[in-house]
């Protein structure tokens, strides 16, 4: 039956099993830092922390958003651990925990007559993609799965929400939690033989901003969770890199902000500000100190300097150096070439007469692109090692890290023939979980 079909008849609630009702087809973008998931027919998705923390002390578990609450409640001492590490499946148990919170939500969802449509990184080794082929169908007996890369759907979404993107070729840039990669497409099949892997996410720019922050300021080792939320709400990548770090010296310098810390108590979250005070560091020490004395006019005097009682942490070059690793990564010892030779690296590992239309159909996703100035910085950065026939063009996607996402849904709900891409249980049965990895859609 073709989508139109399934979607009538599930509006009629004619039909209970994935083939004709969307609400039977679950979408799940599997991200390593977030997973994203709904069922085909709804319009958002959920958010699931893919992550366990154990604490230190009482060395209670919690797992996916349980974890989340607590490390936003200011719960500090917890070992966050990733099911996922590196695009890999590092703890199988772990993840099928993570994904049993999944599926209890869709109490309805009876595995047995459902379809679960899932992506995975674009080059996983076939254990990999065999072990999750295993969870479907074994510890959760689905009827059926669809497996793709988040590369291929984030593709789908592009063609559909961006009227300007060139039809046959693509190249499709994802940078997410664990790293970056470039994957070109021709006709909408990926050349996986020209992916090119840049070990650089975000998880990498959080620890290196929480490296920078603890020597210079406050220790917040310990608190990654936080340094996070610090990262999403002020980094930006610099359009000239040494003009910025020019202002950084200047004596009234615009770039520094204060990152207000959560007493989770008045303040729920941290949010930044700008400096209450331009006196140097030394000079509101020494203030605090005084202030400090006299405890009951702490307020006050603090007021009369210009000093908030907040616990903030200033940031200032550090805004934009971090994020400088997705361009230079040997700037911290990564022997690999920053993003905008790496397109470059992509393209000349594919026939010479894609190039041009590689060069002006780039697509950026993923959490990284949500950085302020990414999309800017890179066109630029291109023009000068792009050939000098070719035009660069960069799009970005309205909410990028949900980009796999929205594709998947699009795919899952709207492909006509979506049942050909699909391995279902008797044909797993059958052939196993290796033979039928051939038929999936990466
Ligand atoms: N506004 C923002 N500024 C900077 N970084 C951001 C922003 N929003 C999200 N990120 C970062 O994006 C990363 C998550 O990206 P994404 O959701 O694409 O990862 P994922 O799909 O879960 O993981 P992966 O792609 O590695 O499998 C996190 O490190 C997060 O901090």
């Amino acid at each position: 039956m073709c989508a139109s079909g399934a979607a009538k008849q599930q509006e009629g609630g004619l039909s209970n099993t994935w083939r004709d009702n969307l609400s039977k087809r679950l979408v799940l973008d599997h991200g390593a830092y977030m997973i994203k998931y709904s069922s085909a027919s709804e319009a958002k998705p959920q958010l699931m922390y893919n992550a366990v923390g154990k604490d230190k002390k009482n060395r209670n578990v919690y797992v996916g958003n349980k974890l989340w609450d607590e490390l936003e409640g200011g719960h500090a001492n917890i070992q966050v651990t990733y099911p996922m590490v590196r695009g890999l499946l590092h703890d199988s148990d772990v993840e099928t925990v993570i994904w049993k919170q999944i599926f209890s939500r869709f109490k309805k969802l009876e595995e047995r007559a459902s379809c679960l449509a899932l992506t995975l990184p674009p080059i996983l080794p076939e254990i990999v993609q065999t072990r999750f082929t295993e969870v479907a169908f074994e510890d959760f007996e689905f009827d059926a799965l669809f497996m793709s890369s988040t590369h291929s759907m984030i593709r789908e979404a592009a063609v559909q929400e961006i009227p300007d993107l060139g039809e046959q070729c693509q190249l499709v840039v994802d940078s997410g939690f664990s790293f970056t990669y470039g994957l070109p497409f021709f006709d909408s099949k990926p050349m996986r033989y020209a992916a090119t892997r840049l070990d650089v996410g975000g998880k990498l720019l959080t620890n290196l901003l929480n490296e920078q922050i603890s020597y210079k300021e406050v220790n917040l080792q310990g608190e990654t969770h936080l340094v996070n939320d610090m990262k999403e709400q002020l980094s930006y990548v610099a359009k000239d890199f040494q003009e910025e770090m020019d202002i950084c010296q200047q004596k009234v310098n615009p770039i520094v902000k204060e990152f207000v810390l959560p007493d989770y108590k008045g303040v729920k979250k941290g949010y930044p500000r700008d400096p209450v005070t331009f006196l140097s560091l030394e000079e509101q020490l020494l203030a605090q100190k005084a202030a400090q004395q006299e405890q009951d006019e702490y307020a006050g005097a603090g007021r009369k300097i210009g000093l908030s009682t907040d616990q903030a942490v200033r940031i200032g070059s550090e805004r934009f150096s971090v994020p400088e690793v997705l361009f230079h990564p040997s700037d911290i010892g990564i022997n690999e070439a920053g993003l905008p030779e790496m397109i470059n690296q992509v393209i000349s590992k594919c026939p010479k007469p894609m190039e041009r239309p590689l060069y002006a159909n780039i697509v950026i996703a993923g959490g990284n692109a949500h950085i302020k100035g990414i999309r800017e910085r890179l066109e630029l950065d291109m023009q000068s090692i792009k050939p000098y026939d070719s035009e660069v063009r960069i799009f970005e996607l309205q909410n990028p890290s949900q980009a796999a996402w929205r594709g998947l849904k699009q795919f899952c709900s709207n492909k006509a023939n979506f049942e050909d891409f699909v391995v279902t249980r008797k044909e797993y049965l059958e052939e196993g979980g290796s033979r039928v990895l051939k038929k999936l859609y990466l």
